[in-house]
């Protein structure tokens, strides 16, 4: 048994939990909910009543076929021989039923307010966590977020009238994390609830974005949360969340690899639960922000999907869900995808210009991108079979390049994160190289709220940045109280 697993019971049984078609009222964020496990309404197909199940497997699994598996009730993230672990579908049970039947299904529980349905996640259940019980998920009713039509960019700043952005920060804490997060808190949640493992805690390392989803969603099941931090790294807005949803911050004198070196470290000593996405069903959370995009999309397949990557959990995330879509036939064929890297912080952009030799670490350099400053991410090897099975593509944004982009965005309407500018200058230099065509549709996904990253435009529109020309840099005038000064400054803006 590899030293990073606990060895804890699997022998938890599903048949104690109560009967899934109970009809019963609950109570969830202060809000009444009718809440039934066998829909009543019309316009939903009945639901399957297929046993669905799911395990972990190892990554490897993928290409080498392999009898090694664990039960999601088990404790552990790594596979025998120390690799990654992935959540393996029965997928011949999701099969019993078409493309068609899943569309429908996923299409009705939109907008709804019954319990879990009415969170993006949550609404695949089948095909995310299908074996918890309703009572024992943790949710904001994350998901569903906006799939913006980027027109007025679009047209100005790359030629296209196809490009959209999906704002996946819009969410409960600020980023895309609560997708991942509100499946494995539900998880931890159960085992403690259902279990007598014993989850003293659940821990994470982070650049800020994890650490926010963590101990939000923990605070809100009452599960303690400890987060690892790099210490003077992360915004002002990303520190201040753990502190104030009562999670046990440890601010660390390093960078986030040594954070996640210590918690890995540390998990596998304490009876902590492990929260990064090294740990496989946070990626089973993610992966339906790529399915709400086909949903989206009446379930058109857009030509290309660009995601920042960092921990590198993401965009194999992204790949999971679309391949799923495409298995189970509710789509022909899956977009290709770009992994964003900024140059500061480039570990697979060097990879993958050498032509897949060999990966190495770097030391990851302070960027304005500072959720994505990774310099050893524990899923590269995810990250190079969504890219190589995607026919994808990585690009890389310096400091002003990322910058602009996310200035030229903001200037466009939106007030994205510059993790987003990296994505979004990955998109000008591959149209710029014409390897995205004009016409062709384009989803450029925004990972975290803007409103976290506020310091740096602040540093942007100061135009105080050494080196930088901030081009798209927008200072307030200053004027005196002064009917005079004011018109005249109002003469020179409008001439
Ligand atoms: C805002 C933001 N964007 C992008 C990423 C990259 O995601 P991943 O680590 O899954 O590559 C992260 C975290 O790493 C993030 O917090
Ligand atoms: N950007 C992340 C870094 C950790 O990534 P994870 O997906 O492995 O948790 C963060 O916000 O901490």
């Amino acid at each position: 048994m590899a030293s990073s697993q606990i060895s804890l019971s699997s022998s938890f049984l599903l048949h104690k939990l109560p009967s899934p078609s109970l009809h019963r009222h609950r109570h969830r964020y202060g809000q009444a909910i009718a809440c039934t496990a066998t829909p009543s309404i019309t316009s939903q197909p009945p639901l399957p009543t297929t046993n669905f199940s799911a395990k972990y497997v190892p990554f490897t699994s993928i290409s080498t076929p392999t009898t090694e598996s664990y039960s999601l009730n088990d404790v552990v993230y790594r596979s025998r021989d120390g690799g990654l672990l992935d959540v393996q579908h029965d997928m011949s049970a999701l099969k019993q039923f078409d493309g068609h039947y899943w569309r429908t299904l996923f299409d009705s529980r939109v907008g709804t307010t019954k319990w879990p349905y009415g969170s993006g996640v949550w609404s695949k259940k089948e095909w995310v966590l299908p074996q918890i019980h309703d009572d024992d998920i943790v949710s904001a009713f994350e998901g569903n977020s906006n799939l913006f039509w980027a027109e007025r960019f679009g047209k100005k700043f790359v030629k296209m009238n196809d490009l959209w952005v999906k704002h996946c920060g819009i969410s409960h804490t600020g980023s895309f994390k609560d997708l991942g997060m509100t499946v494995l808190v539900s998880q931890v949640n159960k085992l403690r609830k259902r279990t007598t493992i014993p989850i003293i805690g659940v821990g994470c390392a982070s650049t800020g974005d994890t650490s926010a989803a963590l101990s939000a969603y923990c605070a809100a099941a009452n599960i303690p949360s400890i987060v690892f931090l790099p210490a003077n790294k992360i915004s002002m807005a990303q520190l201040v969340q753990p502190i104030a949803n009562n999670a046990f911050v440890l601010s660390i004198d390093t960078d986030f690899d040594g954070c996640m070196k210590l918690i890995r470290q540390v998990t596998t000593e304490l009876p902590i639960y492990l929260a990064n996405s090294l740990n496989s069903l946070r990626i089973e959370g993610q992966k339906t922000a790529a399915i709400e995009i086909l949903q989206q999309f009446d379930w058109e397949v857009p030509d290309w999907v660009i995601v920042p990557g960092g921990n590198l959990g993401n965009i194999y995330a992204f790949y999971k869900g679309f391949k799923m879509c495409h298995e189970l036939g509710l789509v022909d064929r899956i977009p290709r995808l770009v992994c964003a890297q900024a140059r500061n912080a480039n570990p697979l952009f060097q990879y993958y210009s050498s032509g897949w030799k060999e990966f190495e670490p770097v030391k990851a350099k302070t960027t304005f991108a500072s959720a994505i400053q990774i310099g050893d991410p524990v899923s590269i090897d995810r990250a190079v079979c969504a890219l190589k099975e995607s026919n994808g593509i990585v690009e890389e944004a310096s400091e002003e390049e990322l910058m602009d982009a996310m200035a030229m965005a903001d200037s466009t309407g939106m007030f994205v994160c510059p993790h987003t500018g990296v994505a979004l200058s990955a998109l000008i230099k591959l149209r710029g190289k014409g390897v995205i065509g004009a016409t062709e549709r384009a989803v450029v996904v925004s990972t975290a709220h803007g409103l976290k990253f506020s310091q740096a435009k602040i540093d942007y529109h100061s135009m105080g940045i050494e080196g930088m020309e901030c081009s798209y840099g927008n200072s307030p005038v200053t004027v005196k109280d002064d009917f005079g000064a004011v018109m005249d400054e109002l003469q020179k803006f409008l001439s």
